[in-house]
């Protein structure tokens, strides 16, 4: 095993509340990873630090060896990190082949005037594009979908379409914000199947941050529990949602 991701000392405040502090992680190649804990914990804050939507005030982050600390959002897309939103955020009034086409583009190239003329090479790579982006809708299940607006999927399949777009820029490491969010009891089950398929089919590196315990327990190996915006416990699930003290800041509840 090597790792992936090494974050040390991370931190940012926001005016006088320290909203992510003294944040270590390490993530190794291939694993699947939940970060946890109570509301307004700092998960996402990590997310935000970790994609350069946010700029961290200390610490450091490094993906495969590369120090990506206070990039911005564009070059740490393009080192490999994707992710979703808490939120869906997908191009609504597009459809479900373009959401994913929208990915794609972080590869594919042809020049505006290749495009405006519709020149051979704009039609070469468009043919490749849709091949692939048909290909990953097929992971997911959704290639009967592909000619819908994506606004027109039930609310199940969008999250199954944010994460087939976020894999479309070829990421090393996919951040899931919640992922099972307002799915039900058989949606999650399926989730979670697809999560696994994707690490093991994409040989991807997975970071989670989830409520659904089931999920949770089910598909992480490690986890990080953060609680105002300190590590409160990390390491094997089993031995984390064992621990006494995250039973009672977080699971009690
Ligand atoms: N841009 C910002 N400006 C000010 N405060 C912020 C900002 N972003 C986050 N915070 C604060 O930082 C803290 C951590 O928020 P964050 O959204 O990271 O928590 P969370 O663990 O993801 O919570 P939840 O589980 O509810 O999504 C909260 O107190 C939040 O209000």
């Amino acid at each position: 095993m090597s790792t992936l991701l090494d974050v040390k000392n991370l931190g940012i405040s926001f005016g006088g509340l320290r909203a992510v502090n003294d944040f270590d992680l390490k993530i190794q190649k291939e694993e699947l990873y939940g970060l946890i804990g109570p509301n307004g914990a700092g998960k996402t804050t990590v997310f935000n630090l970790l994609t350069g939507v946010y700029k961290p005030d200390s610490g450091k982050v490094l993906l495969d060896g590369k120090d990506l600390t206070g990039k911005k959002n564009i070059e740490i897309s393009k080192a490999g990190i994707a992710r979703t939103f808490q939120n869906i955020r997908l191009f609504k009034e597009l459809t479900v082949l373009d959401n994913v086409k929208v990915g794609l583009h972080n590869h594919h190239h042809y020049s505006t005037i290749e495009g405006i003329l519709r020149l051979p090479n704009y039609r070469k790579v468009e043919k490749e594009m849709n091949e692939k982006a048909m290909e990953l809708l097929k992971v997911f299940d959704l290639e009967k979908f592909a000619s819908y607006k994506a606004a027109n999927l039930p609310y199940g399949q969008q999250r199954k379409l944010e994460i087939a777009r976020a894999l479309a820029t070829d990421p090393k490491l996919l951040l899931l914000d919640e992922p099972a969010a307002g799915m039900n009891p058989n949606e999650t089950g399926e989730l979670m199947d697809m999560i696994r398929f994707v690490r093991d089919e994409f040989h991807m590196t997975i970071l989670l941050i989830e409520h659904d315990m089931k999920l949770v327990s089910g598909i992480c190996e490690e986890l990080t529990v953060l609680n105002f915006g300190e590590v409160l416990a990390q390491g094997k699930t089993t031995d984390v949602l064992n621990d006494p003290q995250v039973i009672k800041a977080y699971l009690g509840e």
